[in-house]
């Protein structure tokens, strides 16, 4: 079992517009609207790869009810804290003609104390029964900055391997717990060495400046289109992800991360774990939503991850 954890859960609206000219109105023809949120994205991905997961977090008002509903359609297990207040809608506003992606990310309902203390017993009793726990995204108001170094001892304690993709202070604080594997970009890298990273090199020495520091299994930084970066306890790996046509890449992140979750709960090595997540991010790259793969693209796309240790 996987369990993952959406502190500040989403309906992720596309809308996908010829252009998006600023100032002017534009009537949008087709769109999408889906459960998200980062961890709800990879407990999406994770169920389309045939792995049973639960989805925790906390949801709120309407749009609570609806993220609920669409993960009961789909299937997905779920097990939420409901709060106060309306869960957030996350836009992404794709000009599909400039291939530009805006991106508008409500806030989400602000945290009472109480839910904060439930959510700690929903951890201690689903990662007693996960190989895995994912935790993802940002904090909503009312969530103390280091309520990820809570959360992610309360897992390891239980036993789980944990993963943490988050940036910022939720990131900083949450890596004192000791992740067993994170999931930063660049710039998320950049911020926590208070470095600049110029090429690949620099960044090689970044991520295992990391890993040692932090005691980490993995470290992998993604890359966009260029793949990855994957420092680990049996050496650091670039990874290079096959070139295909770009429908949507909001998500892709996450697809990664669902990727790794399944390859280490079913035992794949570490390379075939980098395979898997790089071709379910590529995968989702290629579908009009967030969290959204194809099992049999995956396959295919498995075959041409190139790996080469550094
Ligand atoms: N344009 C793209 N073409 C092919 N694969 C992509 C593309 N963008 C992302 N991916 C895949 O998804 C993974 C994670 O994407 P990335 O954009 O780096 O994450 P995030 O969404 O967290 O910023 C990449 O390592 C790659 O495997
Ligand atoms: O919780 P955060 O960090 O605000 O991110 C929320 C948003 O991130 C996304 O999951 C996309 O993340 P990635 O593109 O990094 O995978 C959106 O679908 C979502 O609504």
């Amino acid at each position: 079992m996987i369990t993952t954890v959406t502190l500040n859960a989403a309906i992720d609206k596309t809308y996908f517009l010829p252009t998006f000219p600023l100032g002017k109105v534009s009537r949008v023809q087709r769109y999408r609207a889906a459960p998200g949120g980062k961890g709800i994205n990879v407990a999406k991905v994770v169920a389309q790869l045939g792995v049973p997961v639960t989805a925790t977090g906390f949801v709120g008002g309407f749009n609570g009810e609806m993220i609920k509903q669409l993960l009961d359609r789909m299937g997905i297990g779920h097990d939420f804290v409901s709060v106060q207040g309306e869960s957030r809608v996350c836009l992404n506003i794709l000009d599909e003609e400039n291939g530009i992606s805006t991106e508008l990310l409500e806030p989400g309902p602000t945290v009472d104390p109480q839910a904060l203390a439930q959510m700690e017993e929903k951890i201690r009793e689903h990662a007693a029964k996960s190989r895995i726990v994912c935790f993802s995204g940002s904090l909503p108001a009312g969530v103390p900055k280091d309520f990820y170094v809570k959360l992610v001892s309360i897992a390891k304690e239980a036993g789980a391997y944990v993963i943490l993709d988050a940036s910022g202070d939720a990131l900083r604080f949450g890596l004192e717990a000791g992740p067993d594997m994170i999931k930063p970009n660049e710039e998320e890298v950049e911020g926590l060495l208070g470095i600049r990273v110029q090429d690949e090199a620099a960044l090689q020495k970044a991520v295992e400046t990391l890993l040692q520091k932090y005691g980490m299994d993995r470290i992998s930084v993604s890359l966009g289109g260029a793949g990855s970066m994957v420092a680990s306890q049996a050496g650091t790996f670039r990874v290079e992800t096959p070139k295909v046509d770009v429908v949507n890449t909001v998500g892709c992140g996450d697809s990664y991360v669902a990727g790794m979750a399944v390859s280490l709960a079913t035992g794949l090595s570490l390379e075939e774990g980098l395979a898997l997540a790089s071709a379910a991010g590529t995968s989702n790259a290629m579908t009009d939503e967030a969290g959204l793969i194809e099992p049999e693209e995956v396959e295919r796309l498995r075959g041409q991850v190139r790996i080469t240790a550094l």
